[in-house]
């Protein structure tokens, strides 16, 4: 009727008239999103689900009030806390020695020397820093390696704690 009008009248196009509008009215309302909602609307099981709102940045839950939750972003942000020093250590010295499968591991502090390294040895000048300590140039004065050069690594205790 009066309510579809098409441009094709005006051109002299031949026009096939079905339900009173143009084939072209047709496939714009098949286009037309509000359109495809209603006639798809009955189906309750075409719904998105909770993991869609959790995981996407752009959309927010009905549940919040169209509101975005800052402690669930914030837990996927940073999921571990970065480790401290002594941590990292730990770390390393278990990877090292092929533990860390068990879990917990104690670090084990019978390596080296005691404090009277001093007696042992003459302590010369720094050659290198690394991550944890600092090396130096010695001389054992005596023992079985008498007169032998060597490098010995000094590692503060703070950095075993
Ligand atoms: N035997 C050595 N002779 C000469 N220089 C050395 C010797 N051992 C270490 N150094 C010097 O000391 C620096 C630091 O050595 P270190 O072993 O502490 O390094 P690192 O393993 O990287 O340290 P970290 O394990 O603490 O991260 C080296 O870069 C090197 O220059």
């Amino acid at each position: 009727m009066g309510a579809c009008s098409s441009k094709h009248e005006d051109t002299h196009l031949p026009v096939i008239k079905r339900n009173n509008c143009t084939d072209m009215e047709q496939s714009t309302k098949k286009n037309d999103p509000n359109v495809a909602r209603k006639r798809w609307s009955f189906l309750a099981l075409y719904t998105r689900g909770p993991a869609y709102y959790f995981f996407s940045r752009k959309s927010s839950s009905p549940a919040t009030n169209g509101k975005t939750n800052p402690t669930v972003r914030r837990f996927f942000r940073r999921a571990f806390q970065p480790l401290t020093r002594a941590q990292h250590m730990k770390a390393v010295l278990a990877r090292r020695h092929g533990e860390g499968k068990e879990g917990n591991v104690r670090l084990n502090k019978s390596f080296g020397f005691s404090k009277h390294i001093r007696h042992k040895c003459e302590i010369g000048e720094e050659v290198g820093k690394g991550h944890f300590g600092h090396t130096h140039r010695a001389k054992f004065k005596k023992g079985e390696h008498k007169g032998q050069q060597v490098a010995v690594k000094i590692i503060p205790k703070s950095k075993f704690s």
